[in-house]
């Protein structure tokens, strides 16, 4: 009978075409351990890259108040206009968005090219070519007296730096997911976080000795500038593999279909308590690491009286320990899950160092090991904790949306922090005087701590199973 005949036809050309598929996946280079490993490290050189730019100042903070005049807050400024577009023009969310519309390729190459225009535009401004009546230096100086031509081309560099560079973190966390969801998710996000971490220890440690250069301190900015350059074209590395595999397996079978994006899928988002903790938990966690180690170099200065560059080589003992710990963990996450648990420990310990630091006089190296070790167990539990909750087609607008959510805290908590040092040490200090804004760090770590709590709880309730191992879900 042919309407037999054509069912069966048809039966066989679905199975056939599943095989296919499958087949394809499984010959597919993410199945490659050495291609999708050497993918990790490309992008990873481009967190790096990102990661460095970030604290490349931070050690420098005396230096740019005897060469560029900045007091406290001004630098607070600075570090937190990292954060303005991602905050107030949701940046980093509509970032997300674009991303899984526009896709990898195209969101990575467009937002990493702002992250070197920025980079490019920040050390201009620091530069004796500028400073010398360069471009724009007469425009600069035309509005807000109050501020410096220097500290305004500099805010301009840095805002578009965030602006790419927020984005970019999304594209590569897509990436990752893209690359090893169902095999090694969470020890690929650890080992993601341990090369971004590397960026920051090699900023912590290079720049306070690149300002003694003899071509003059502005090598330190240059030399950050290029590096995140360079990404760029290391990037393009990138999407040369993206795109083959791209072609190898279509797309329906690695990526799920991208349905236009919906303001309905925000609501989503915001609807679902797990994901709220866990964004709340991300922005007050990491308002109490990132604004820190912005300052931690000029808090080990003062408060232990140690030169430039010991202060910042205990700086980078932060993102040292992390590169180590924060891959073990991801391990462990995969292996044996607890996820929720080890972002309660983790807000613990954070709150408890900061405490020490407000308090004692505890060796600052240890402590900042100790940091190292809060600063890997929640990053480590907690963006493959996300994959769990939400959908893959829409990973990156629920990155996004955390992402601008922390920054709403990276862009306030700098400033204030500058503000508490200006207002409680009088003008002209000889060394200042930490103990409140380590008491404000302090807060933020207990209120985390809390939505670790609130987190584990309604994880038992929503069943996204945060404490099973990551191949169990
Ligand atoms: N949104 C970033 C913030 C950042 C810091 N330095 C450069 N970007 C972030 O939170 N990344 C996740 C992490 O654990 O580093």
């Amino acid at each position: 009978m042919p309407s037999e005949k054509a069912f069966v036809f048809s039966v066989l050309l679905i199975t056939n075409t599943k095989l296919m598929n499958t087949e394809a996946l499984k010959n597919s280079l993410r199945d490659s351990v050495v291609t999708r490993w050497a993918m990790l490290f490309t992008v990873g050189f481009v967190l790096a890259a990102n990661y460095y730019f970030y604290d490349a100042l931070s050690p420098l903070k005396s230096t740019l108040t005897r060469e560029l005049g900045f007091d406290s807050t001004d630098f607070g400024l600075f570090v937190s206009v990292y954060s303005v577009p991602n905050v107030f023009l949701l940046m980093a969310v509509f970032g997300g968005v674009i991303l899984d519309k526009l896709g990898i390729r195209r969101t990575g190459f467009m937002f990493i090219a702002f992250m070197a225009l920025g980079a490019l535009l920040t050390a201009y401004g620091a530069s004796d070519m500028y400073r010398n009546e360069g471009l724009g230096y007469a425009f600069m100086s035309s509005f807000m007296p109050g501020y410096s031509p220097e500290l305004k081309m500099m805010l301009l560099g840095r805002f578009l730096f965030g602006l790419g560079a927020e984005t970019s973190i999304v594209v590569i966390s897509k990436i990752i997911v893209k690359w090893f969801k169902g095999k090694e998710l969470a020890l690929a996000f650890g080992v993601k976080l341990g090369l971004a971490r590397t960026g920051s220890m090699l900023a912590l440690m290079l720049s306070p000795r690149l300002i003694n250069s003899e071509a003059g301190w502005t090598v330190a900015t240059w030399f950050a500038a290029f590096f995140v350059t360079t990404a760029l074209l290391v990037f393009l590395i990138y999407m040369m593999f993206d795109l083959k595999l791209d072609k190898q397996v279509e797309k329906s079978t690695l990526e799920s279909k991208s349905d236009p994006f919906k303001f309905s899928d925000l609501g989503k988002l915001i609807t679902n308590r797990s994901f709220i903790f866990v964004t709340l938990l991300c922005l007050t966690f990491y308002s109490a690491v990132f604004p820190f180690f912005a300052f931690s170099a000029d808090f080990f200065k003062n408060k232990f009286g140690l030169t430039e560059i010991q202060s910042g080589d205990i700086a980078a003992m932060m993102p040292l320990g992390t590169m180590l710990f924060t891959p073990i963990f991801g391990f462990f996450v995969d292996k044996y899950g607890k996820a929720a648990s080890l972002m309660i420990y983790g807000s613990l310990i954070l709150t408890i160092v900061h405490l020490t630091f407000a308090f004692t006089t505890v060796t600052p190296y240890v402590m900042m090991v100790v940091l190292g070790l809060a600063f890997s167990l929640v990053p480590a539990a907690m963006w493959p904790s996300v994959a769990k909750m939400i959908d893959e087609k829409r990973i990156g607008s629920a990155y996004g949306f955390m992402f601008s959510v922390q920054n709403l805290g990276l862009w306030a908590f700098p400033i204030l922090a500058g503000m508490i040092l200006d207002g409680t040490n009088p003008v002209g200090t000889e060394s200042l005087d930490y103990t409140y804004t380590m008491i404000m760090f302090s807060g933020l770590g207990i209120v985390g701590f809390i939505f670790a709590l609130l987190l584990k709880r309604e994880d038992k309730v929503s069943g996204y199973g945060l404490e099973l191992p990551s191949n169990s879900k």
